[in-house]
């Protein structure tokens, strides 16, 4: 059975109807590309199925309940990346994993950060302000999220890639495709093709007028 699943959703956004009686789902060890041109609603569907804004009509389920009642299984359970990097740019890298980290519950100590944050690429670099960091480089900070919630099976990500060199490309492509081949499951959007993989699939959202 699919973790997530909207039914007949619709969203108006300045008068315009960005998409109604929109019916999706999303289980394990899938990875669906959400696709279509800038202003087609890719980030408003996006942030409906986070519980982050709320449909004109229609309910989104987790585990067969209204996200609204799901509540704290439903919110351990999703890790939502939005286009903004959502990091204190006064704060080191250290500083916001560990504010990130604490804010979740997560418990991790400073030299695993260290260890994470090198992993990433930004050895030598954990303890500047990110405001000093590259745009590449903030995505990466914001991007390590991923390696922090191991129990958030449901991962909806908004433009992951932006900024990203190819190497930071392929550093996250390879990390979807393990959490989708250990059973989670991933909804991504994303201007740019993702590598081939028999668990993808794609989902278009056309833009109306
Ligand atoms: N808070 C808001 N108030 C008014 N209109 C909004 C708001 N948020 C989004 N919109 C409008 O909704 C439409 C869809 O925006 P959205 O960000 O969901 O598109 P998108 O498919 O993610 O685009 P892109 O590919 O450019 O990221 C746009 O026309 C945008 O102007």
């Amino acid at each position: 059975m699919a973790d997530l699943i909207a039914q007949k959703l619709m969203c108006i956004k300045r008068d315009r109807v960005l998409f109604e009686a929109l019916d999706f789902s999303l289980g394990a060890k899938q990875i669906v590309h959400l696709k279509g041109p800038n202003g087609a609603g890719k980030t408003s569907f996006l942030r409906i199925l986070a519980g982050l804004a709320t449909a004109t009509e229609g309910v989104v389920k987790y585990k067969e309940k209204n996200i609204e009642s799901a509540g704290h299984d439903f919110y351990t359970s999703t890790l939502y990346i939005g286009h903004k990097s959502g990091l204190n740019s006064a704060l080191t890298g250290i500083e916001n994993t560990q504010f990130w980290a604490n804010q979740h519950g997560i418990d991790i100590s400073q030299s695993e950060i260290i260890a994470l944050l090198g992993m990433i690429g930004l050895a030598g670099l954990e303890d500047l302000p990110v405001a000093h960091l590259s745009a590449g480089q903030q995505r990466r900070v914001s991007l390590l999220r991923l390696w922090l919630k191991s129990q958030a099976r449901i991962w909806l990500l908004d433009e992951p890639f932006t900024a990203l060199d190819v190497q930071g490309v392929a550093l996250i492509e390879k990390k979807i495709q393990e959490h989708a081949e250990s059973g989670g499951s991933v909804l991504i959007t994303s201007h740019q093709a993702l590598q081939p993989h028999p668990l993808k699939s794609e989902f278009m959202l056309e833009y109306r007028f």
